[in-house]
């Protein structure tokens, strides 16, 4: 079988289930705003913005990302940012997207939440009607602030929540665990929200098991720490617990030196249900289909193993089985075509 190569990438349908919608900022839009809002940013060129992109680990990384957001403050503002990345998902044949946001980092700064979710819901509304692309918005909670602001979001989000699939959990892992969250998670449950949350990416496997445990969520974003507890990782395995991978992200933030190293095809091999995601492609380097031709690159990724991440996307993703099952099938065909 033959490695996965650009063609084959973007002819497969996929779903992204792991993006920060303001990790899609891009320094053009970023300085844009910042001179339609007249936000200061520290920066005097776009050329400026992307040679700040150096990150040690995920610390370094936020620093810039919530300064970043700083310009964002109205409805168009999250409508042309949803929008821009929307239009990505359409060149990377990007189907359906579950998309996070952090409403926190903009609440703080006086902008009201509904701003905020209208916005991002315009724009996937658009997206559907014009391209066809489905979507989920998925709200986070920022770990490094309380339990009590993180309920204080959620009674917020009150009015909006048929807009909302599910509660998601993200910034500064270490020293912050899951448990943290544990009343939250469960008020979102009892609200009939999904839960997803990031573990298991500077943190240890043990975060992983909490988020399982204590916030019974279906989906780890992450989660590639799992390599150190073999128990963990056959109880994600025969309880086909998803793992969002996002590959780039972890080269960037140093998880690990070299794309090399990345132990997601390993884990695809023995059965665990991985995908391949972006996380903040305007930081990292590139988006769906960018990530999944790093795994062509610096793993030798087959057409077999793309095909089988990008049914994956699917099987984990919040759509209906008879959508699962059509995009399953369409995946199945191309196959069929580019191996002919
Ligand atoms: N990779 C990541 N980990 C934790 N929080 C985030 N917020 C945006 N990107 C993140
Ligand atoms: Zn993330």
């Amino acid at each position: 079988m033959s490695i996965a190569d650009p063609d084959f990438i973007k002819a497969l349908p996929k779903a992204e289930l792991h993006l920060h919608i303001e990790g899609s900022l891009e320094p053009e839009l970023m300085f844009e705003l910042s001179k339609r809002n007249n936000i200061e940013i520290p920066f005097t060129s776009v050329e400026e913005i992307r040679a700040a992109y150096k990150f040690h680990n995920l610390q370094s990384f936020l620093d810039i990302y919530y300064q970043g957001a700083s310009v964002l403050i109205h409805e168009q503002d999250f409508y042309d940012l949803t929008m821009a990345y929307l239009q990505r998902c359409r060149e990377d044949n990007v189907v359906h997207a579950e998309i996070f946001f952090d409403p926190q980092t903009h609440t703080e700064r006086g902008v009201d939440i509904g701003v905020v979710i209208q916005g991002i819901h315009n724009a996937l509304k658009d997206a559907k009607s014009e391209w066809g692309i489905s979507s989920h918005l998925i709200l986070c909670f920022l770990r490094h602030l309380s339990e009590e602001d993180a309920i204080a979001t959620l009674e917020a989000a009150k009015p909006y929540l048929k807009l909302i699939k599910g509660v998601g959990l993200d910034s500064s892992e270490l020293g912050h665990p899951p448990s943290k969250f544990k009343n939250v998670f469960a008020m979102a449950k009892a609200l009939g929200l999904e839960r997803v949350a990031h573990a298991g990416e500077e943190g240890p496997a043990e975060y992983i098991k909490e988020a399982l445990d204590i916030l019974d969520v279906s989906r780890i974003d992450h989660g590639v720490r799992c390599v150190e507890d073999k128990t963990l990782m056959e109880h994600l395995k025969e309880k086909n617990i998803p793992l969002t991978v996002c590959p780039l992200s972890n080269t960037a933030l140093c998880v690990y030196d070299h794309m090399s190293e990345h132990p997601i095809l390993d884990l695809l091999e023995q059965g665990l249900c991985v995908t391949v995601n972006a996380d903040d492609p305007a930081y990292f380097g590139g988006y769906v289909n960018r990530n999944y031709l790093a795994l062509s690159e610096g793993l030798g990724m087959t057409k077999a193993q793309a095909k089988q991440l990008a049914l994956n996307s699917f099987k984990a993703s919040y759509i209906s089985e008879g959508q699962k099952q059509k995009w399953a099938e369409a995946i199945a065909s191309i196959e069929t075509i580019a191996e002919a």
